[in-house]
């Protein structure tokens, strides 16, 4: 499998907290859970994946280049959902997606309108107006609209219905089936790793403690004896918080 995304020793300090030497990689048709409970890091990683915050050391490699001398190019195939807004309250649906999509070069305005559509979005509605899961919606609409392969989203289901989650896992589902295309999602909802996730990557005090297949790591923690019932995602990932603690 192709690898889509690649950090190496990548480090961040800020005053009271520090990423401390990240290595992982993301990988084509998969959908990585990036899991770790509140402050262990997770929205900095993504940051700094992105550019948003400047990274300290290390290396980050998306499609193989470096994010710096490459940035028009990589941004246009990254989708990315953030669960505080970056959208204008005083503009409407569309009224907004005129202000984002000239800055994609592959933005596709039937995809768009498709999106908004399954997610019964009303195109002329204030951005004010929308509920916490109607702008997780949105921001999804915009972020798969322009061709994207790589899918970055922090914490894109804190907050929702499971109605409303369970669509979007399956809007991911569809979209990593796609040859080419990767998911990484941030959360502390195991639950989501548990229905969605291919792969692990477990975050705790600014390290990576865990970083695996989910069905390989299921499988290493399944109980020889069918009496006695094996251990769930859940118990397996808070094991793990303890240890590191
Ligand atoms: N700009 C900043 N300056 C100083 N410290 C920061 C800054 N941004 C984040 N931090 C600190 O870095 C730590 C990790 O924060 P981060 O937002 O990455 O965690 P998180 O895992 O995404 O948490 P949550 O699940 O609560 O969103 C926190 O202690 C936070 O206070």
């Amino acid at each position: 499998m192709e690898i889509i995304l690649e950090v190496k020793d990548l480090c961040k300090r800020y005053p009271t907290f520090s990423l401390n030497n990240l290595s992982f990689k993301l990988l084509e048709n998969t959908i990585t859970g990036f899991i770790g409970v509140n402050g262990s890091g997770k929205t900095t990683t993504i940051k700094t994946i992105l550019g948003l915050t400047p990274k300290d050391t290390g290396d980050i490699k998306i499609f193989g280049k470096e994010l710096a001398e490459n940035e028009k190019e990589i941004k246009n195939r990254i989708g990315f959902v953030f669960d505080e807004g970056y959208f204008y309250d005083h503009l409407t649906i569309k009224e907004m997606k005129s202000v984002i999509a000239p800055a994609y070069s592959n933005w596709s305005e039937m995809d768009f309108k498709g999106y908004l559509d399954r997610f019964h979005l009303d195109p002329k509605q204030k951005i004010s107006t929308l509920s916490k899961g109607m702008r997780v919606k949105y921001a999804l609409c915009i972020a798969l609209s322009h061709q994207a392969d790589l899918l970055i989203l922090d914490e894109p289901s804190s907050g929702l219905d499971p109605l409303v989650r369970s669509e979007i896992h399956k809007l991911l589902l569809e979209f990593v089936s796609q040859k080419g295309k990767s998911v990484f999602f941030s959360t502390h909802i195991i639950s989501d790793i548990e229905n969605t996730a291919d792969a692990i990557l477990f975050i705790n005090k600014g390290c990576i403690i865990l970083d695996c297949n989910k069905n390989e790591l299921l499988a290493i923690h399944k109980l020889g004896d069918p009496r006695v019932s094996s251990p769930t995602l859940e118990e397996i990932v808070l094991a793990y918080l303890k240890e590191g603690n």
